[in-house]
């Protein structure tokens, strides 16, 4: 099918020839600009119910680092806040930049992070799959988490001891007890806007929820990820895995709300 990466020829701003809505109405990431956000007295309180959550494998999709769920019943949601309905767990993954450059996808008063965590879940209630979610304008839920670079995080080795085992585009090895609540900051204070999947097809289905408060991590720990190639085992040319975060979309007008 298409190929698409994030390289100069196949990057961010070549995506809208394969994947025309690249130029859609709502778009993400985007520039969070605080002072500008809605305070909505309605909005309330998000929960994350991960207690029973069930971690399968981490894989490397030769895109990003992505730890998969069990998703065929309600045992990890996400609900409240701007969400109608819990929405269900199904991945997490991590967009970086190159050795001391930010590689956040959203940015703050347009400032990036040095990375973006997502933890994806999926509207189970109305759609019967997550690729027919993925398609509708509430199928997905998405909560972004920014890293900041600072001392070692007590958990994230979790995550970067496996990292070995990925090294390739196309592998992936078992990853079970996992529970990601240990990657969450103190506040669940958060901004929501209405945007996008931020890598191709990029459909237009996500509910974000970003939170404002990062989680830090050490330039040690996100160096790791580095170690990861976008290239499979097979393919003679080795690029390592970096940078792999699409730019600040329009904002085409739209509102971002601001929890209490
Ligand atoms: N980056 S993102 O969170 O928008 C995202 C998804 F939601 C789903 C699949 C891939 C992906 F990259
Ligand atoms: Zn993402």
């Amino acid at each position: 099918g298409h190929h698409w990466g994030y390289g100069k020829e196949d990057g961010p701003s070549a995506w809208h020839k394969n994947y025309p809505v690249a130029q859609g109405n709502r778009q993400s990431p985007i520039d969070i600009i605080p002072e500008e956000a809605t305070r909505d007295r309605d909005l309330g309180p998000i929960f994350l119910d991960y207690d029973r959550c069930t971690s399968i494998n981490i894989a490397n999709n030769g895109h990003s680092v992505v730890v998969e769920f069990v998703d065929s019943d309600d045992r990890s949601v996400i609900r409240g806040g701007p969400l109608d309905n819990p929405y269900r767990l199904k991945q997490f993954h991590f967009h970086w930049g190159g050795k001391g450059h930010d590689g956040s996808e959203h940015t703050v008063g347009g400032i990036g992070y040095a990375s973006e965590l997502h933890l994806v879940h999926w509207n189970a209630v109305k759609y019967r799959s997550f690729g027919d979610a993925a398609e509708a304008p509430d199928g997905l839920a998405v909560l972004g988490i920014f890293l900041e670079t600072g001392d070692d995080h007590r958990w994230l080795h979790m995550i970067t001891d496996a990292l070995f085992m990925v090294k390739y585009k196309g592998s992936d090895t078992d990853f079970k007890g996992f529970n990601p609540k240990c990657l969450l900051p103190s506040s669940l204070h958060y901004w929501t806007y209405l945007g996008s999947l931020t890598t191709p097809p990029l459909h237009e289905s996500v509910t974000w929820i970003l939170l404002k408060e990062p989680i830090i991590v050490s330039d040690k720990q996100l160096g790791m990820f580095r170690m990861l190639l976008f290239n499979g085992e097979d393919e003679d040319e080795r690029k390592r895995m970096e940078n792999n975060f699409r730019p600040p979309q329009p904002l085409k007008g739209r509102e971002v709300r601001s929890s209490n």
